[in-house]
């Protein structure tokens, strides 16, 4: 694993300038070395062959994705690992779960399960491999304040009974690493906390497999409202979720991410059954499923987007012990 270097290591990022670009999101290496001068002496408020300067550096330290060799590539996709949903028909429809080293987006008006999703996710993961798990941590960046402990507790013990062995909740939380975001800013900067985290746990019998980002998008919508803001936020968001894969891979963790759309278009928004963040998110998101509310608890989930799976539906149930079949 890499060893992560932080913005002050760079030559010409003081405590001030490595302050001003993390709050303009520019919080990791990595998004330095893509920026261009002109952006950086701006945001930095110093010069642009500073600016340059400091590029160049994090260039350097950064990998920014040069070129891999397949069989690179190949070593790398033998790792990846699968999460399972704990439900046969979700997991069909998703070969078997939702893959490491990928970004998976859910997204589907409020109340279609979204964030059930990600508590379930949360608890699945830390199950044993040969229980469908990644027997690993979980980091949750929560921007809507809606991670509820309480459901964690109640899908632990349904989990129990399904399983047939007695977990403990407590245990659960306690691998659970919740942040609030406060805004999209924040938002941001918080996966470059997740990356100090992880690499504080990747050594330990928990290391972070998972991260959820519930929701993507809300805080984004939020702020950026108006037609001459679209380029910016689409900017910011694209920088967002390359960071998030880059976190997917350099972990081999699982991304979980949500995102709303609206069943009341706005005349900014358009589309009703268009995901907030449009080409960006969905670009990048490596897997995408709509979910949709049926009757009673019953939900719809269709596979819309994936690279090597066909798409395809599953019907499941949001009940108090978890998902079910
Ligand atoms: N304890 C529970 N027992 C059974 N069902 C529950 C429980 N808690 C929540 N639910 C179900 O989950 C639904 C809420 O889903 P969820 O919060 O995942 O929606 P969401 O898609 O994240 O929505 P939003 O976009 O508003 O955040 C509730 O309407 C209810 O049907």
């Amino acid at each position: 694993m890499v060893e992560r270097k932080g913005l002050e290591d760079l030559p010409g990022v003081g405590p001030a300038t490595a302050e001003k670009l993390k709050e303009a999101g520019y919080g990791s290496i990595e998004a330095i070395a893509v920026s261009s001068s002109s952006e950086l002496a701006s945001i930095a408020e110093i010069g642009e062959s500073t600016a340059q300067k400091i590029i160049n550096a994090a260039r350097q330290a950064a990998d920014v994705g040069g070129f891999e060799t397949g069989d690179l590539v190949l070593e790398r996709r033998k790792l990846v690992g699968k999460l399972s949903f704990g439900t046969k028909a979700f997991n069909d429809l998703m070969g078997g779960g939702i893959e490491t080293q990928a970004i998976t987006e859910f997204y589907g008006e409020f109340g279609s399960g979204k964030t059930q999703v990600g508590h379930q996710m949360a608890v699945n993961a830390q199950l044993p491999l040969e229980k469908g798990g990644l027997d690993g941590s979980v980091i949750i960046i929560d921007t809507e304040n809606t991670f509820r402990p309480e459901r964690i507790t109640q899908m632990v013990t349904g989990l129990s009974a399904r399983n047939g062995t007695e977990y403990d909740p407590e245990e659960f939380l306690k691998n659970i690493h919740v942040a609030k975001a406060y805004n999209s800013n924040h938002q941001i900067l918080l996966v470059d906390t997740a990356n100090d985290l992880a690499n504080k746990l990747k050594d330990t019998d928990k290391p972070v497999r998972l991260l959820i980002v519930d929701s993507l998008t809300a805080h984004f919508r939020a702020e950026y409202v108006g037609r001459g803001t679209l380029a910016d936020r689409q900017q910011k968001l694209n920088k967002h979720m390359h960071e998030l894969m880059k976190f997917a891979n350099l972990y081999n963790a699982a991304i979980l991410v949500t995102n709303q759309v609206m069943a009341k278009p706005d005349a900014f928004f358009g589309d009703p059954t268009k995901p907030i963040g449009g080409h960006i998110v969905g670009h990048t998101a490596t897997f995408r499923l709509y979910l949709r509310k049926s009757k009673g608890d019953k939900r719809i989930a269709r596979l819309v987007d994936s690279p090597n799976l066909p798409e395809g539906e599953a019907i499941f149930s949001v009940t108090t012990e978890g998902l079910k079949d």
